[in-house]
């Protein structure tokens, strides 16, 4: 099954009833079910969808229409004659009728097209919105999806995340929504977040968090936390092996989970050592509870060629330069993307257009402020006590 989902502006009508017909009748009538189905059978026309049998047209039977919520559902069958794949190639026809954001699956013979006629907006982010349906063990906000519900996944179930785009397509709010979340949701035994901001911009208001570990700047300050946290799975697995389970989950003791999150982690290329933990974790972490979360504006080809690629379950592509960069990052269509915070998601073998919401620094770090912990301010010693420190050394 394929599933495909409509993210470019075709702004262009063919002949027949085209987009602007649709909004009109959609927008006037709301939900006239003849005359969307009309505008189906006019795709259908205008595709060339059918099969020519003794001088006769067979289009598809539109078998099911139904309304729910934010969307739009046709069933219809594919004639014979006629493949799945042609319907795929020519999409662009009902995106043509039924505007920019449609969904076709395309399963043995049968299509199910959906259709959002709401589409989707930016949005500010609201902790009690965005989380009131959130569910699992380590549940990542991605934002709103054209169902017009809150879309979220539990990183347990889907270990390793991967967020990629051009500057100024919102990963970094993307990053803050998905932190500030767990900090509000999560206590500090469930989940240890260790944060590795290499362009020394993003992570400052995570600083001092009971959640955060720590927030290192440069290579030589995140590989010694690396190779603890590798102690750790070491230590993890034993537990494991000595409790004949397969999962921290299933440990009577309650372990915390443990997140590395690394921005622009290609500055990171180099260091072969600290790639190969982030490579360990992305192979072995899930069962030992131990996940990553990794940034980059331009996805690098040769850092993501290997296992570490494979292994990040989840994909989240902002507008990216070029099909190729979108390919890299397995999110084919967010090279098509123009608005910040809009993302292609890939879970699983689905991909889906998801609108994340905007959290600006300065609202983050109001909403963490109750998670801080008080500076440790060292004791400066008096001047006095220098003073007798150097006497010492005179007498010497
Ligand atoms: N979800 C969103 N909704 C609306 N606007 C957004 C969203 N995310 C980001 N923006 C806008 O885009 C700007 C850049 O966003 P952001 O800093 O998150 O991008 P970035 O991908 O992290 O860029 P860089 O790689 O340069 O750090 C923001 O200042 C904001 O104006």
């Amino acid at each position: 099954m394929l599933t495909l989902i409509g993210w470019s502006m075709v702004g262009a009508s063919v002949a027949g009833l085209s987009y602007p017909a649709f909004e009109s009748v959609f927008l006037k009538n709301k939900y006239n079910e003849k005359k969307l189905k009309e505008i189906l059978h006019k795709s259908f026309v205008n595709g060339k969808f059918y099969h020519e049998n003794n001088g006769m047209k067979v289009y598809p039977t539109i078998l099911k229409f139904e309304t729910k919520n934010n969307r739009l559902t046709f069933v219809f069958n594919v004639p014979k004659g006629l493949s799945c794949e042609e319907f795929e190639k020519r999409s662009y026809v009902f995106k043509q009728h039924f505007g920019m954001f449609i969904n076709l699956d395309m399963n043995e013979r049968r299509g199910v097209l959906k259709v959002y006629p709401r589409g989707l907006h930016k949005f500010k982010y609201n902790y009690d919105d965005v989380t009131e349906d959130l569910e699992g063990k380590i549940p990542i906000v991605c934002g709103r999806s054209l169902e017009g519900d809150i879309f979220s996944f539990d990183l347990v179930k889907n270990p390793h995340v991967l967020i990629a785009g051009e500057t100024g397509s919102g990963k970094s709010s993307a990053i803050r929504v998905i932190l500030t979340t767990l900090i509000k949701q999560k206590n500090p035994s469930e989940i240890q977040l260790i944060l590795g901001d290499l362009k020394r911009s993003e992570f400052h208001l995570f600083k001092r968090i009971e959640h955060v570990e720590g927030v290192y700047y440069s290579a030589d300050t995140l590989r010694p936390v690396l190779n603890k946290v590798k102690k750790e799975m070491t230590k993890r697995g034993d537990k494991l092996d000595a409790a004949e389970v397969n999962s921290i989950d299933e440990l009577k003791e309650k372990l915390p989970y443990i997140i590395v999150c690394i921005d622009e982690v290609v500055l990171l290329k180099k260091e072969t050592d600290i790639m190969d933990i982030l490579e360990e974790i992305s192979s072995i972490g899930r069962s030992l509870g131990v996940f990553i979360i990794l940034s980059m504006q331009r996805p690098d080809s040769k850092l993501l060629d290997g296992k570490l690629k494979v292994n990040l379950t989840v994909r989240m592509g902002f507008i990216t330069a070029d099909a190729i960069n979108a390919k890299i990052i397995g999110t084919p269509g967010s090279e098509k993307l123009t608005t910040p915070g809009r993302m292609i998601l890939k879970t699983n073998s689905s991909l889906q257009e998801i609108q994340c919401p905007l959290l600006e620094n300065k609202k983050a770090k109001k909403l963490l402020e109750p998670f801080k912990v008080a500076k440790v301010i060292e004791p400066v010693p008096e001047q006095d006590d220098y003073n007798k420190v150097l006497e010492l050394f005179k007498n010497e």
